[in-house]
């Protein structure tokens, strides 16, 4: 059995202390969880290139620039990924769900609330910890 690792590109995208999320849809892997929006590299990208492209497909924005905050490796135990985290914090428009999701923007000191795929309280820790929790 040959086990395959999903590498992803995710974004935590910030604007005056709010981070704009998504919610997975229900068929999705990790349904109905809330997410920090992105989606698997493909052949040949640069995780900047796939996030470029994973959020001006998914949200409709134009990322100028993105810095890296951590690398997630997480088994699920039907599914491998590495989530390759950025903040994103140059960018132009407002992000809407281009694939009907549910998004929004939250203060960091919120995240707390919102239910999440296992992986990410690695992420949520470090935004937490970076933004500050008040
Ligand atoms: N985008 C995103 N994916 C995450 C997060 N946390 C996490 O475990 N993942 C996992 O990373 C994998 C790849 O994300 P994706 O958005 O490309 O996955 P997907 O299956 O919805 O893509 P697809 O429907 O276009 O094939 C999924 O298995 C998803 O469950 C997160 O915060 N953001
Ligand atoms: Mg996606």
């Amino acid at each position: 059995m040959s086990i395959k690792q999903v590498h992803v590109a995710v974004g935590v995208i910030e604007r005056h202390g709010h981070i704009f999320l998504t919610r997975r849809a229900a068929h999705q892997h990790q349904g109905d969880k809330w997410e920090f929006p992105g989606g698997k590299c493909e052949n040949g990208e640069t995780v900047a290139q796939a996030l470029v492209r994973e959020l001006s497909e998914e949200l409709a924005i134009t990322v100028h620039d993105c810095s890296p905050l951590l690398v997630v490796c997480h088994d699920y135990g039907d599914k491998q990924v590495k989530l390759d985290v950025h903040w994103v914090r140059q960018f132009d428009g407002e992000p809407s769900s281009q694939e009907g999701l549910e998004g929004r923007w939250v203060a960091a000191s919120e995240l707390a609330n919102y239910d999440f795929p296992a992986a990410n309280v690695a992420i949520v820790e470090r935004v937490v910890a970076a933004l500050g929790a008040d």
